[in-house]
């Protein structure tokens, strides 16, 4: 340890923001939380929340309910802030007016001189990253959105319950945009040592039809979980606590998070979800995965609906 204190700043302090809050307050990741929120009072309710279970966390830690100008030295920004979908809404129904409540978010963290990383959640979250990009003026390896980390977090746990494997020795990932036109990658994905393709061509109780349900259940988890409750908030707050240690313990660990790409994949000018490796410096490198013939089309596409859903915010940026 250098002896630095590390700070984050969470704005947005609904189901996702307090998930991610009360997550990182027990895996005792961070010194300093600040909550930051457009009701105050709540932001103010829940820090007192929070402090009230810090005698049980694994570390210490101050949290409080603060302005922007707490942004000034902290590490990472994190925004969980912003509408969420409702029954029958897709993601990318939020895009107008998440893109205004970003602009004056991200205005106002950078108005009181913030030169830390930006780790985005709300979605639309690839759009939501380029907007925290281009809004901030910050080099993109520190502008970050959260991706297709939960709904790859969603495959390895699915494939486990399949397989009757411990998740973590699931190595799956998808990529692309968080949302409809997501892609698993089944050509790199192995289980503990194995590759799929092995463990299904030589065990006649697996096949592909179940492989096929699977990914449909993860690209379409977050409408069935908002059907039966509302909201999904547990996944994505355990997912953004990942992140943020790979970030701020300097984990060079590689993540599938909303990366600007230019060039990769063959495409430029767009955030999306891709392998990276990620540090203290934020993305230290995008991963680009050799995809099959398939996968390059379904990755291409999924750019082409993030390309033409963008619209309404490049008119606002
Ligand atoms: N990236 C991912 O994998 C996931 C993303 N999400 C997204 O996260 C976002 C938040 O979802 P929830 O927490 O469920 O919503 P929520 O409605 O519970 O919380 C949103 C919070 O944002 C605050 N807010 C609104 N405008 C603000 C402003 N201008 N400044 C500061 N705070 C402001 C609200 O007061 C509220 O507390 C949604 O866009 C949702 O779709 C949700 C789950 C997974
Ligand atoms: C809401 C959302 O984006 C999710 O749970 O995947």
């Amino acid at each position: 340890m250098n002896g630095k204190v590390n700070r984050v700043v969470l704005i947005g302090t609904g189901a996702v923001g307090c998930s991610y809050a009360y997550s990182l307050i027990n895996q005792g990741v961070v010194e300093e939380l600040v909550l930051i929120d457009v009701n105050e009072l709540r932001a103010e309710g829940e820090a007192m929340d929070l402090n009230h279970g810090l005698p049980f966390a694994p570390s210490a830690m101050r949290v409080w309910s603060g302005t922007y100008k707490d942004c000034q030295p902290a590490d990472l920004v994190v925004i969980s802030a912003g509408l969420a979908q409702k029954p029958g809404e897709t993601r990318l129904d939020l895009v107008a007016k998440n893109t205004v409540i970003f602009k004056e978010i991200v205005t106002n963290v950078m108005k009181s001189g913030f030169d830390g990383i930006f780790l985005v959640a709300t979605n639309p979250v690839d759009i939501m990253t380029y907007v925290t990009w281009k809004t901030s003026g910050l080099p993109k390896e520190r502008v970050i959105g959260s991706g297709t980390t939960l709904d790859s977090a969603r495959l390895r746990y699915m494939l486990g319950d399949y397989f009757e494997i411990d998740a973590r020795n699931i190595h799956a990932y998808i990529i692309g945009e968080h949302g409809d036109t997501e892609l698993p990658v089944w050509s790199h994905t192995t289980i503990g040592v194995e590759k799929l393709d092995t463990i299904i061509n030589r065990n006649g109780s697996y096949n592909t039809n179940d492989l096929e349900r699977i990914f449909e259940n993860v690209r379409d988890a977050a409408y069935h979980i908002i059907d039966r409750k509302g909201a999904t908030f547990y996944g994505i707050g355990m997912s953004l606590v990942r992140i943020t240690r790979a970030i701020l313990q300097n984990e060079n660990s590689i993540l599938p998070v909303s990366v600007y790409l230019e060039g990769e994949y063959g495409h430029s000018d767009v955030y999306i979800g891709a392998p990276a490796i990620l540090n203290r410096n934020g993305i230290r490198q995008v991963i680009e995965i050799e995809l099959t013939e398939k996968e390059k089309q379904q990755f291409d596409h999924s750019v082409e609906v993030l390309r033409q859903s963008m619209a309404p915010s490049l008119k606002i940026l």
